[in-house]
């Protein structure tokens, strides 16, 4: 059997706080007690961490990455071995990717490919939502399949006609499906039929620059989407779960809809907390680093989102991680925004972010990890195995240094990609180490962990319905 005991540091979880020993066994944790007393100074172990002075956390559960996403001719640059190993330097010990459904293709098909990219690679554990592109009767069979195998969510796009896009009627029936069959949809909400007109009205008038990426993906039709979403999931008595919110008049639809007593969640990103539509308008093309769909808003939204994570009318902050580099990738856009791989890096970057806004008063400790940890492994079927420290759960544990200052920089990160979008930021708090089941991923500041340690880990259904 082996044991490890983390020593003397703050355990912080969704629930509470207490200064305790957290005792592993076998990747399990097997119990916690206080600092200190008799019961935790009896417990004998091979390896022993002093966390005093630190947080001992939970790893971090992000529930929305694209690995090797294909996107506008491109790939996402970070494969799932450089993927996940980011992460675990950023003390997120879970993720959970989305496989993509190609257009009249079945839905196990892509399922298979995302396993054939993900298996063997990955330095943490991992699992799958689905990408549904093409509705049908097939894939609604599927959908019913994928449930019980543990894909127990559905991404739909209200967004990117001819690519994933679905109709009101597409969308409709794949909500009833997941109404009957516990699976919670996932949207992509903006009108991108209207989005398309716009696109191409601005880029007949030479706006061809990334910041009208920002203009034409107006705030109104994220709103209008979002409410289209609530309703059409209302109509087929379906939860739903709202990704990468961005606009304020989007969580104000989320939370009327959640005042009427829906099951409508929503998730934001950290660049939609920390960035603008200011840095989609930097000169030189350098705006394109920031193209991401829903875009970056202008910076008064921000004070919405905080609102909305403050009050539960928001509950996940996930990355969207989806990184395409500035040389090669994002410049396949020059001359045409619509061209601009969407997507943002970041998987690396959050658990720290969000801790600076705990430094600032933002959000509370235990709300950091609510909504960093055990939110998403509830909504998406991982709890307690993951998103939590208690007996039984897997150990995976990050021990977290509250007072390291680090300048987030794409010199130091770990991301395979050639920029950061927080470049030169300043921020207090910082990972030191990471057990992933009770491996050592990341010991001291020192990569220790391998591709191939991740395990595919399937979900139940959402575990946060009212
Ligand atoms: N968000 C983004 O711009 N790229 C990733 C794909 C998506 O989530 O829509
Ligand atoms: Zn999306
Ligand atoms: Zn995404």
């Amino acid at each position: 059997m082996s044991r490890t005991v983390i020593r003397g540091g703050l355990v912080v979880t969704a629930s509470d706080e207490m200064h305790a020993d957290v005792l592993i066994e076998d990747g399990r944790i097997a119990a916690l007690a206080a600092t200190g007393t008799p019961a935790a100074g009896a417990w004998t172990a091979e390896r022993t961490v002093d966390a005093t002075g630190k947080y001992v956390i939970p790893g971090g559960v992000d529930g929305h990455t694209h690995m090797e996403m294909p996107f506008g001719g491109t790939y996402a640059s970070d494969t799932f071995e450089t993927g996940t190993r980011a992460a675990a330097w950023g003390g997120t010990t879970t993720i959970v990717d989305f496989a993509v459904q190609s257009v009249g293709r079945p839905l196990r098909e892509g399922l298979d490919a995302w396993h054939a990219k993900a298996d063997g690679r990955c330095a943490i554990d991992y699992a799958f939502h689905m990408i549904v592109s093409d509705v049908n009767q097939e894939t609604l069979k599927e959908m019913d399949l994928l449930v019980t195998e543990g894909v127990t969510s559905f991404k739909q796009f209200m967004a990117y006609p001819g690519v994933f896009y679905s109709d009101d009627g597409q969308i409709l029936r794949a909500m009833q499906q997941a109404a009957g069959n516990g699976g919670l949809i996932m949207m992509h909400a903006e009108n991108g039929i209207a989005i398309d007109v716009l696109v191409e009205q601005a880029l007949a008038r030479g706006e061809t620059d990334p910041r009208y990426h920002g203009e034409v993906r107006k705030a109104l039709l994220e709103a209008e989407a979002t409410h289209r979403a609530i309703r059409l999931a209302q109509v087929a008595g379906a939860p739903l779960y709202v990704v990468h919110v961005s606009a304020r008049e989007a969580v104000a639809e989320l939370a009327r809809a959640r005042d009427e007593g829906l099951d409508v969640f929503g998730e934001t990103c950290p660049q939609y907390l920390f960035l603008s539509t200011d840095n989609l308008a930097e000169p030189d093309f350098e705006g394109a680093k920031y193209v991401c769909s829903t875009p970056l808003r202008p910076r008064d939204h921000q004070a919405a989102l905080w609102q909305g994570l403050r009050t539960n009318d928001l509950q996940v902050v996930s990355t969207d991680h989806c990184p395409f580099c500035f040389s090669g990738q994002k410049e396949l856009g020059r001359g045409d925004f619509s061209k601009i791989p969407n997507g943002l890096p970041g998987v690396e970057n959050r658990m720290d972010l969000l801790h600076q806004a705990v430094v600032d008063g933002r959000i509370s400790r235990r709300r950091w990890i609510e909504i960093a940890c055990a939110t998403p492994a509830r909504m998406f079927g991982l709890y307690p195995k993951k998103g939590t420290i208690a007996p039984g759960a897997d150990a995976d544990v990050v021990v977290y240094d509250p007072h390291a200052e680090q300048v987030i920089s794409a010199e130091t990160h770990h991301m395979n990609v050639d920029y950061s979008a927080y470049e030169g930021r300043r921020v207090t708090g910082r990972v030191e180490t990471v057990l992933s089941r009770g491996e050592f991923v990341v010991t001291g500041r020192e990569f220790t962990g391998r591709a191939g340690h991740g395990t595919y880990t399937p979900r139940s259904t959402c575990q946060y319905l009212s």
